[in-house]
């Protein structure tokens, strides 16, 4: 079995592409950066640092890359049985054309053996949005080949990786904590699924893809933006601030009540997950900036990501919402030299106020109870 993977990034390396690779899939990355590119083609394999009270040294072997701009990229779309990414939300559309281009290839070439797409990002079915890239570049008879002979998988991806610490200087090392989990909705695949031991089906992708965004992610950002309000660097020294902490296992209590409601979750399986989260994040083992946990607040202040889904929840349902509202008014303090829409946040408030700015991000009604609330909880920490 062959795959290609677009992406060789911190999950690209460290969880998805390993696990393929682990699988004995034949694997090409696809990249934008020349020196990982160069690297991987040099050496063939790369080491994976697992970390928690034993650090493991995995190797991962076997593997190539190409640019992600060239023919060959098409070339191998037309060829493999699985394309995979991590490249960012944002990036999808830029590599939908590629992926098309590909096919239109493949259905030239007489290629109709099963291929199956997925996307392995923090969104809600990213491969859903990525297909919906991917038809506006096909003609309606590649469409209806397409809609035959290629599944667009959803799913769901967990392990915690931040960019290497290591000081080797080697642009392939990768340092991954040893929790993950990769769930795919099986009800989309083509063909047989694939037996890759670390993906796990269910017919039931969306309780586990909203379980984990809007738990996970949300508390993640939270600690991020109160961490940067505070002065914290890392997501550990945050969360080990007693105050942040509670603002945390708060918004993710508020959220987990949305989503016991929404999925009838067993209340205490979901504080379970709660407290094994709080205490990944304390991870002594992975230094994780909160600049990266943060990065790109208006992605993050969208309606229907981790901040203000899980409130909508609570609307819905009337349910406690403080501590979210905590964590909103935390990410529009979000500043950031190095982060291009952490200043365009600040533009935006600096030119048109926080609740128009707030209102336009996030699609918050203007004259709601909830953006007086998330606006005077921004003024008190100004
Ligand atoms: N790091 C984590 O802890 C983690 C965990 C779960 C999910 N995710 C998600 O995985 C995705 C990737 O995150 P990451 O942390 O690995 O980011 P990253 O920045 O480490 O990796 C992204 C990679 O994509 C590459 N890229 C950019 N544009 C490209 C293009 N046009 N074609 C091909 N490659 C391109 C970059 O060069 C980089 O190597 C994001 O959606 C993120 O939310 C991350
Ligand atoms: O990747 P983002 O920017 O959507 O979110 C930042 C982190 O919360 C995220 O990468 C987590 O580390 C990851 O989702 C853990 O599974």
């Amino acid at each position: 079995m062959k795959a290609l993977h677009f992406g060789a990034g911190n999950i690209g390396r460290g969880f998805i592409g390993k696990l393929l690779a682990d699988a004995g899939i034949e694997l090409t990355f696809a990249d934008v950066n020349q020196a990982v590119l160069d690297a991987l083609n040099a050496r063939r394999s790369y080491q994976v640092h697992v970390v928690g009270e034993q650090e493991q040294v995995e190797t991962v072997s076997g593997v190539s890359a190409v640019s992600s701009a060239g023919e060959e990229v098409v070339d191998l779309i037309a060829q493999v049985d699985l394309v995979t990414t991590a490249v960012g939300p944002v990036i999808l559309e830029r590599i939908a054309p590629t992926i098309a281009k590909g096919l239109a290839k493949r259905k030239a070439q007489g290629n109709n053996q099963p291929l199956n797409i997925i996307a392995c990002e923090n969104m809600v079915r990213g491969t859903s949005q990525l297909k919906d890239h991917v038809l506006k570049a096909l003609s309606q008879e590649d469409i209806a080949w397409m809609e035959d002979h290629v599944g667009f998988v959803d799913s769901a991806v967990d392990r915690i990786v931040p960019p290497a610490a290591s000081a080797s200087n080697d642009p392939l090392e990768v340092t991954v904590e040893t929790f993950s989990e990769w769930i795919v909705d099986k009800t989309q695949f083509k063909g047989q699924l694939p037996a890759i031991a670390g993906m796990e089906p269910t017919e039931n992708l969306m309780a586990f893809v909203e379980r984990k965004l809007f738990t996970l992610n949300t508390g993640h950002a939270i600690t991020a933006y109160l961490g940067k309000l505070t002065g914290h660097q890392t997501i550990r020294d945050a969360i080990l601030d007693e105050k942040i902490r509670l603002v945390v296992r708060g918004a993710m209590e508020e959220s987990g009540a949305v989503l016991i409601k929404r999925y009838g979750f067993d209340d205490a399986k979901h504080a379970a997950y709660i407290e094994k989260i709080l205490g990944r994040f304390e991870n002594p083992y992975l230094k994780d900036d909160v600049e990266r946990v943060g990065r790109q607040p208006l992605r993050k202040l969208n309606a229907g990501d981790r901040l203000i889904k899980p409130l909508l929840g609570t609307l819905e349902y009337n349910l406690p919402h403080h501590n979210l509202v905590k964590g909103i008014a935390a990410a529009m303090h979000y500043r950031s030299e190095q982060d291009p829409q952490a200043q365009e946040l600040a533009e935006l408030i600096e030119k048109q106020g926080p609740k128009e700015t707030l209102v336009q991000i996030s699609g918050l009604d203007a004259g709601s109870d909830v953006v007086a609330e998330i606006i005077k909880e921004y003024n008190a920490k100004a």
